[in-house]
């Protein structure tokens, strides 16, 4: 038997890698000769770079950059494994078989809120007209410090709404007001801006790609757009996500006459309160699906070939899960290599038409809590649920086998 074992992390209660452990101790009780290859996965989201770096045999790094309201920050960001840094990996732990393939080197994986999230403000400090994304900015630096040509960027979960523009200062953009001054950092200020100038931007930037893992699909502006829907989580009054939506509308209006390019209305330019746009304005990026940007990353795809069976999961499931969450990602990876393999998933909580998910390629969802508990238990119990969930799987499989 061959099972691929390739979870998100299970929010508050198990890491990717953490729950793609317990998944393999419940099947080992009852396979412990299988071969398990381990694949934690992510979507772009919060564990993203702990997912790719665990999987590709990568490294943590640390930089000090600027939080959302400029106050000094430690944050941390990924570089992924070479070839010889994944076997290197996959030797020190001789039953994970994950590490092995090459991934391109020089790929460092950031998380945009590492730096500029919702986490670093706070009831009475959360405030969109001034919070800026330049920490984003500094940490992509850092990643070009460390050789990075090619970085993979998960954004959402930001507090910021200032359309990436203090992303691409800190790369070396400046945004001039009618003196030539650099206007303040933050969204409610855009509306001062006159003149970008790009000359100082950093030159290692044109030959970086940039790959963007957006967690939603929204525009920059309008109604879907970064201020009307995620505005107000940041703290946006009503009269500020008006002032917002203007001044970003203003921001594109001048990215359009003098950089000549369109990113009012892109799918995913409102990701992160506009980062989209002014990663996709400023640097050589493509918008991309995170999962599978993660799933070609770690070469999901080409692990699942001749496995028997590929184990997924997340906290939660429901309908909302075939809209590119990680099972649904991870379902269509393992069928490409595939297309005979079972994909069975587990979830602490499992909701509303998960029907929807059977004719889409995953064959199973199993439920991991044994009965009517509070959350703390279940979270406290969640890599044992989990086990015990895959233990009778694994019973249920092995009657067939
Ligand atoms: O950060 C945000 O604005 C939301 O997560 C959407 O990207």
């Amino acid at each position: 038997m061959k099972f691929v074992i390739a979870p998100d992390s299970f929010k508050n209660c198990m890491t990717a890698r953490e729950a793609a452990e317990a998944i393999r101790a419940g099947l080992a009780t009852v396979f412990p000769e299988a071969e398990y290859v381990m694949v934690p996965m992510a979507d772009g989201g919060e564990g993203t770079v702990q997912s790719l770096v665990d999987a590709t045999g990568g490294s943590l790094r640390h930089a000090d950059v600027l939080d959302p309201l400029q106050r000094s920050v430690r944050a941390t960001y990924g570089v992924l494994g070479s070839a010889a840094d994944a076997a290197a990996a996959a030797s020190a732990d001789a039953t994970d078989t994950a590490a092995a393939d090459p991934v391109p080197a020089h790929t460092a994986v950031i998380e945009m809120a590492a730096a500029s999230g919702i986490q670093f403000v706070d009831e009475s400090t959360k405030n969109p007209l001034i919070t800026t994304t330049y920490g984003t900015g500094q940490l992509i630096r850092a990643a070009l410090d460390d050789g990075a040509r090619r970085i993979i960027i998960g954004i959402g979960g930001s507090a910021t709404n200032d359309g990436g523009a203090g992303m691409a200062e800190a790369l070396g953009v400046r945004f001039l007001d009618a003196d030539g001054n650099p206007i303040p950092r933050g969204g409610g200020f855009l509306n001062r801006l006159v003149t970008i100038d790009t000359s100082g931007l950093d030159p290692r930037i044109a030959e970086t790609e940039i790959l963007i893992a957006s967690d939603v699909t929204n525009p920059l502006v309008g109604p879907k757009g970064a201020s009307a829907v995620f505005g107000p989580q940041k703290g946006a009054t009503p009269d500020m996500v008006r002032r917002l939506d203007a001044n970003l509308a203003y921001y594109a209006a001048i990215i359009s006459d003098q950089l000549g390019l369109d990113v009012a209305h892109t799918p995913g330019a409102g990701a992160a309160g506009g980062l989209g746009a002014g990663l996709l304005a400023f640097t050589k990026s493509q918008m991309r699906s995170g999962v599978k940007i993660v799933s070609e990353t770690v070469g999901l795809a080409a692990k699942s070939e001749g496995a028997d069976y590929c184990f997924t999961g997340e906290g939660g499931i429901d309908f909302q899960t075939q809209y590119g969450k990680t099972p649904m990602g991870v379902a269509q990876a393992a069928h490409q290599g595939n297309p005979d393999i079972g994909v069975i998933a587990f979830a602490g909580c499992v909701g509303e038409g998960i029907d929807q998910l059977y004719g889409l390629g995953i064959d199973a969802v199993f439920g991991i809590v044994p009965g009517a508990v509070t959350l703390d238990r279940a979270l406290a119990d969640g890599p044992a649920n989990l086990a015990r969930a895959a233990e009778n799987v694994a019973r249920l499989i092995a009657l067939r086998a």
